[in-house]
């Protein structure tokens, strides 16, 4: 019985072993092969029926023989899972073809029409002025008698949902996911619904939050690994503003760097010193897109309370290099809410209000030639008439769908403006799909589109039930490899256990491998002191804590340099205010990685703002880690950074190991670096005010500490204290307060035997000690840490 048992084993596993082998084979070959292959894997000896046979007959003989069937099952679903994801690989490039050819049919630059509904208790006339005819008709009613048709890719009428908006924005995210680079433009009338359309409210989140919430949703269920980077501009007045770096207020407030716009070599639009946040969770990117827009410039006009002054973007990278059938590594979706086209002198605007309408229609003009030359495919695109097209250049082009929404007014005094809104939405939509298609040709053309959108379910469909059993194979390997971590984390448990961790280990910053390194490398007690590093549980008990002021818990995190013409591509490990902004929440709710920025609320916001301008902190405050005894850690040297000119004070400044930066709250995993540099930052205000004179104080604890360090501190151990010095002299320490009761209790002692005089100069001689002392003259002798490693 053994003996058949045995061969079965060893042909159930030279079998399983052979067909993984010859997947290896597999490029070569075309997926009914690779079909035929996972087959006969499947089709081999359920694991679980082996399992019982193989421990009815075998258990509690060989112990090698569970091990060998566990390789053997794993081997199995090793070569299952190459299988699959072959197959899910082949059928998102069948998908990406089927989507591109259907978004071709459908125009890579496609317009929609969407009517506001009445809001705020708008009265109107009886007779509408627009008035949706079918799901592509609009009919603009002029006069008595007089109407003109507008036909778009789609019109949304007033009753029309932001999920019915989404609904047909959501292809186009799949293309974004695909490699293709994707621009969404709101456009229309100020007071129409653009912000409405983009950003949406709690209850009816726009276009901007659904996206996002897409890409991420898509890419977890993808079988690829995507890099996301969140970054928001505004072009005010011609000028671009990164909105994630709060604006100067006050004078004195350092400037945010100038952003300009640069073309790389392949033709990419590349925004030198736009800060650009890895994100790694749809909160983290709502964050970020809450604190941008709360700094977007906006005012009351006569036609919106809220008005924008400015186009608003919003642009979320990706990069997946593990996906050979995207279109790009790296590619980008736009979401902008452009500023709203006004006749200036309906709305009466002056001075700096003119401006700003006057500087928005010159480049939503510019946007209009720029979409209509593309259009027309002229050989000339003038992008260069406006900031707006050339940061939007390599977005609109050929390879790239563009999606235009265009808001009208319902009312009839907004007429006006809502024809020269469709007459622009027009101007774009007519040289694609004009008019003049011909009826059988739409016919023809929507029949394929259907054709296609069935096709691309089904493969959809496939692709799920592929990515389910590629789950569920991911599982059971799980189950097969979990008891061999158990039973390392039962060792690692014992070994930690075996070394004793220090009770107040968590007051503990960092600890370095001081035996390991030479003695001139060592921190004096004075630096490790100011460090805050220094091994307090030796000096626990006698050094009070520093007099330096409660600095903020934030550590800059991922701090790359130089600062100075960092580019905005890939700058996830930037540091600037904004990455302030990131880690507040976490500062404030002390969650972990995966922090719900969502509960942000607006005040929080503010005041975090408001915080770090008053103490200019360039950091990105995380919660700070409570590092482990045994964390291996590098010291270094302590560096200034300048940002706008400011100094920011880093001390503290040290590495730690690479692992640890993927956990990091901007989710940057930058394989690149090396390592963080966690550093913990003195804004500079404070510098200037304390900083000297907390030096002069760490000092002095210093001196007293190198001092009693010998055989004093076994005498001050046993000495006791007054009960009622320290209330006495509650600014001096508690060493000195223990040097003084030694001193006073023989004092007491010989004042009865000592004369006057004798008293008198005893004093005299242990003020001037004092000083000496204070002033960290006295102790610095041979024998000090800062002589012995210039010695050594
Ligand atoms: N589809 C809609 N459903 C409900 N309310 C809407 C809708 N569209 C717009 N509104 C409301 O109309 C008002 C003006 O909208 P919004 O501020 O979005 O206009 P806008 O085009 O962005 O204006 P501006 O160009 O001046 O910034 C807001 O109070 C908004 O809530």
């Amino acid at each position: 019985m053994m003996m058949k048992m045995k061969n079965t084993k060893k042909s159930f596993r030279s079998l399983s072993e052979t067909i993984h082998s010859l997947l290896g084979f597999k490029n070569e070959t075309n997926s009914t092969w690779a079909n035929t292959v996972c087959d006969i894997i499947k089709s081999l000896p359920s694991t679980a029926d082996y399992d019982n046979d193989y421990d009815d007959s075998a258990h509690g003989h060989d112990h090698d023989h569970d091990h060998d069937l566990d390789e053997v099952i794993i081997s199995k679903i090793h070569g299952e899972l190459a299988t699959l994801n072959e197959e899910v690989c082949r059928l998102n490039a069948q998908r990406r073809q089927v989507l591109n050819e259907f978004l071709q049919l459908k125009g890579n630059i496609r317009v929609f029409c969407r009517i506001r509904p009445t809001v705020n208790g708008e009265k109107f006339s009886h007779k509408r002025p627009v008035v949706p005819v079918d799901s592509s008709g609009i009919l603009v009613n002029f006069a008595e008698n007089k109407r003109k048709l507008y036909k778009f890719d789609m019109v949304l009428h007033p009753g029309s949902t932001q999920d019915e908006v989404f609904s047909e924005i959501e292809p186009v995210i799949k293309s974004a996911l695909d490699g293709y680079n994707v621009c969404i433009l709101a456009y229309g009338q100020t007071g129409t619904g653009k912000t409405f359309t983009m950003e949406g409210n709690p209850d009816c989140p726009g276009v901007v939050p659904r996206t996002i919430e897409a890409l991420f949703k898509q890419a977890a269920d993808s079988n690829h690994t995507y890099l996301f980077s969140f970054c928001m501009l505004e072009i005010y007045l011609g000028q671009l503003k990164d909105l994630l770096i709060p604006h100067a207020r006050k004078t004195t407030d350092p400037m945010p760097p100038c952003l300009s716009i640069q073309t790389d070599p392949n033709g990419g639009i590349v925004i030198d010193n736009l800060v650009a946040i890895q994100v790694s969770n749809f909160n983290h990117a709502i964050s970020l897109y809450r604190l941008g827009s709360q700094l977007r410039s906006t005012a009351s006009t006569n036609s919106n309370k809220v008005s924008s002054r400015s186009h608003c973007m919003i642009r979320v990278s990706m990069t997946c290099s593990d996906a050979t059938e995207r279109r790009k590594i790296t590619n980008k979706i736009w979401m902008v809410d452009l500023g709203g086209s006004e006749r200036v002198l309906k709305t009466k605007a002056w001075g700096r209000r003119f401006e700003e309408g006057k500087a928005i229609n010159l480049s939503l003009s510019a946007l209009g030639d720029v979409i209509n030359a593309l259009q027309r495919k002229n050989s000339h695109i003038p992008y260069r008439n406006s900031k707006l097209t050339q940061v939007l250049k390599d977005s609109l082009g050929e390879d790239s769908k563009t999606l235009m929404l265009v808001h009208v007014s319902p009312k009839e005094e907004d007429l006006c403006e809502t024809i020269c809104s469709l007459n622009f939405a027009l101007r774009l939509r007519n040289i694609h799909l004009g008019k003049t298609e011909p009826n059988e040709a739409r016919i023809m053309r929507e029949e394929a589109m259907t054709n296609l959108q069935h096709e691309m379910q089904e493969i959809e469909n496939n692709r799920d039930s592929f990515m389910k059993e590629i789950k569920k194979l991911n599982q059971k390997l799980d189950s097969l490899t979990k008891p061999s971590t158990c039973s390392n984390e039962k060792l690692d448990g014992l070994l930690s256990s075996s070394s004793k961790v220090p009770q107040d280990a968590d007051k503990i910053t960092v600890t370095p491998q001081s035996s390991k390194i030479p003695r001139f490398m060592k921190p004096t007690i004075c630096s490790t002191r100011k460090s805050g590093t220094g091994n307090q549980n030796l000096y626990k008990k006698d050094i009070r804590p520093a007099r330096r002021k409660q600095l903020p818990l934030s550590r800059a995190e991922s701090v790359s340099f130089p600062l100075k013409n960092m580019t905005e591509s890939y700058s996830g490990s930037s540091i600037s205010r904004a990455s302030c902004l990131v880690g507040l929440n976490e500062i404030q709710s002390g969650t972990d990685d995966d922090t719900d920025f969502s509960s942000v609320n607006e005040s929080e916001a503010n005041h975090w703002v408001s915080l770090h301008e008053s103490k200019r902190v360039l950091s990105n405050p995380t919660r700070v880690k409570k590092s482990k005894p045994n964390e291996h850690i590098k010291l270094r040297k302590p560096a200034d950074v300048k940002f706008a000119g400011k100094e920011s004070r880093f001390e503290n400044i040290s590495t730690v190991p690479s692992t640890t930066s993927s956990k990091s709250i901007t989710g940057v995993d930058d394989s690149s670096t090396e390592c963080d540099i966690y550093c913990r930052i003195m804004p500079c205000d404070t510098i200037d005010d304390t900083c000297h004179q907390n030096d002069y104080d760490n000092e002095v604890d210093s001196t007293v500490i190198s001092q009693v360090s010998t055989q004093e501190a076994q005498n001050l151990e046993a000495c006791e204290l007054e009960d009622d010095l320290p209330a006495k002299f509650p600014s001096m320490d508690k060493i000195i307060l223990k040097d003084l009761t030694k001193n006073s209790s023989q004092k007491l002692e010989n004042e009865q035997t000592r004369g006057f005089s004798d008293i008198l100069k005893e004093n005299i001689l242990m003020m001037y000690n004092s000083v000496l002392l204070g002033l960290g003259l006295k102790s610095l002798g041979f024998d000090h840490d800062f002589f012995q490693a210039l010695m050594n």
